[in-house]
């Protein structure tokens, strides 16, 4: 396994493997190798016998503000002679399955310590978590496909209308509107630990879940995890398909590069 950027971190505390986004200056964005990354880590977590707990933690105020715009800028530039759709291929449709691939397919329970704000392949990652746990009341999801150039990814074409409502969905992914705390809480937030330290946050929601599960018979979470995704594991895995190549297309046309090259020149500013 490649940490390439050194970005994410992780140890293993049976029953939980944590694993922590650890760039707080670049507010935890992430390049495609980052992803694949995390996702090793997942299916490292997924092998353990010893762990049934897949944490996600994060630090500074962000979670993770989704894919490093920087990357892509490098994956455009470097062969230039190669073709877009084989580009695209290897740089965006096999990286977005596998990662998503891989949290869909988790076998161990995925808890999400939502510190700040995701963004984008990031945020729809926290919407494949079993579990999120808040820091405070000014976490977001933004989803900004419309703005990017973009479609739903990372399996979102079924997590948000399945979490949030069709309504919700729509008004949020149409209009590239964050998805604020008050929508989030009961649909996908489970607890508001009210802090604001994300160090602090972390610790607070590891002693916890030591202290919830350490009566419980571990193996029937996970029987009970496996038939709680039964119903829903062929949607997520049609979906990440079929949103991949969706993308693809607007990868080859080059309207996203334009867009993810504006917001790093700050010329392109999401409305929170
Ligand atoms: C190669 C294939 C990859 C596969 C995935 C492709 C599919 C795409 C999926 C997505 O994730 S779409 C979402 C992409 N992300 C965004 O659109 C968010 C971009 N960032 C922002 O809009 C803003 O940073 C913010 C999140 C609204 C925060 O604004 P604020 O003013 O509070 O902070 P900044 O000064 O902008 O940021 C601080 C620091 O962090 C750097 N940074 C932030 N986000 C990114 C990022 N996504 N990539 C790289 N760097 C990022 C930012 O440049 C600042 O650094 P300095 O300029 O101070 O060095």
């Amino acid at each position: 396994m490649d940490n390439y950027s050194g970005k994410i971190e992780y140890r293993i505390e049976a029953p939980f493997f944590i694993i922590k986004l650890s760039d707080p200056g670049r507010l935890n964005s992430l390049a495609g190798n980052d992803y694949l990354y995390l996702a090793q880590l997942l299916e490292k977590a997924d092998e353990d016998d010893c762990v049934y707990f897949t944490v996600l933690q994060s630090s500074g105020r962000f979670f993770s503000s989704g894919a490093d715009y920087l990357s892509i800028g490098k994956a455009q530039e470097t062969n230039k002679s190669e073709p877009e759709l084989n580009k695209w291929l290897s740089n965006f449709v096999s990286r977005n399955v596998y990662v998503t691939d891989m949290f869909t397919r988790h076998r161990k329970i995925l808890i999400c310590c939502l510190n700040g704000p995701a963004i984008g392949l990031s945020a729809a990652l926290c919407a494949l978590c079993d579990i999120v746990y808040s820091m405070n009341e000014n976490v977001y999801l933004l989803f900004p496909f419309a703005s990017l150039g973009l479609v739903t990814e990372g399996a979102t074409s079924v997590t948000l209308p399945l979490k949030l409502g069709n309504n919700a969905t729509y008004q949020a992914l149409m209009f590239n509107e964050p998805i604020k705390y008050d929508k989030l809480k009961g649909s996908v937030i489970t607890k508001n630990y009210g802090l604001n330290d994300t160090e602090k946050f972390n610790t607070a929601v590891m002693d916890e879940l030591r202290q919830k599960t350490n009566h419980l018979y571990l193996p029937s979470i996970l029987g009970i995890k496996k038939l709680l995704m039964i119903n829903i594991r062929d949607q997520l895995e049609r979906a990440n398909a079929v949103e991949v190549n969706d993308a693809l297309k607007c990868w080859v046309k080059g309207e996203p590069q334009k867009r993810f090259k504006e917001l790093s020149l700050k010329q392109r500013k999401h409305k929170l």
